[in-house]
């Protein structure tokens, strides 16, 4: 089964392409003035309209007031908003019902017990994201190039569907997918030559150990026939 594949923090028109002509099927922005990778809403914009419906366009926010949910929404027009904070299942059914916009929320995950939350946000987000934590001393919720025991994710319902996210790269994507199961994958620091720096050679090396990925498994389904 082909899987989502969502570049996060793109900034520049160059790694937009690449990721879009790679194959990606969903693009991020971020919109958090803390992030390296933050992007003011016109200039985001600009790259939304780049897109033109060659992949789903997502902007990635923390805890938006109405205010900004309304900028997002009416200025941008993405696909979907990302949820990265503290968002209640209130909240997100509130931006939804709001904007008529897909929301996707992100959780955290460190322990068993943070797989708690992922049920009550089924049937209300459009999609589910699942992070780690943030490290002690990150001023992020996302984006800090760090991974969570992909094993606990055994532990969810598998009806549950969702998008791993969280220090992924060329080098463990392959692993990440043996052990879990997710509907999509998310990366951004995996994809990157410094913090906010796409770097368009990572982008490619991502996308070639997907494709990797994919012809062991078929070449596995055909010797097994
Ligand atoms: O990337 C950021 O700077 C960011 C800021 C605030 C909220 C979320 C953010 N990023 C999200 O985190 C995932 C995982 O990132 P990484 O691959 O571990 O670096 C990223 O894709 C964004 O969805």
């Amino acid at each position: 089964m082909k899987i989502d594949v969502k570049i996060c923090g793109l900034s520049t028109p160059e790694t937009l392409e690449a990721a879009l002509t790679r194959g990606a099927s969903h693009v991020g922005f971020i919109h958090f003035a803390k992030s390296p990778r933050h992007l003011e809403i016109a200039p985001m914009a600009d790259l939304v309209r780049r897109v033109d419906g060659r992949a789903e366009t997502v902007i990635v926010s923390v805890d938006p007031d109405d205010a900004l949910v309304d900028r997002m929404a009416n200025e941008v027009r993405p696909d979907c908003l990302q949820l990265h904070g503290r968002e209640t299942p209130e909240r997100v059914a509130a931006v939804r019902a709001a904007t008529g916009i897909k929301v996707m929320k992100a959780l955290s995950i460190a322990e068993r017990a943070d797989l708690d939350a992922v049920a009550t946000y089924r049937g209300v987000a459009d999609r589910l994201l699942l992070d780690s934590k943030r490290p002690k001393g990150s001023q992020l919720p996302g984006g800090n190039g760090v991974s969570f025991d992909w094993t606990l994710l055994a532990l969810l319902d598998p009806e549950i569907s969702y998008i791993l996210s969280g220090g992924l790269d060329a080098a463990n994507v392959g692993e990440a997918l043996r052990i879990a199961h997710p509907a999509g994958i998310d990366v951004s620091s995996g994809v990157e030559s410094a913090p906010g720096i796409k770097d368009i050679t990572r982008i490619h090396a991502f996308f070639d150990a997907l494709d990797d990925i994919a012809a062991d498994t078929d070449s596995r389904k055909a010797s097994a026939l």
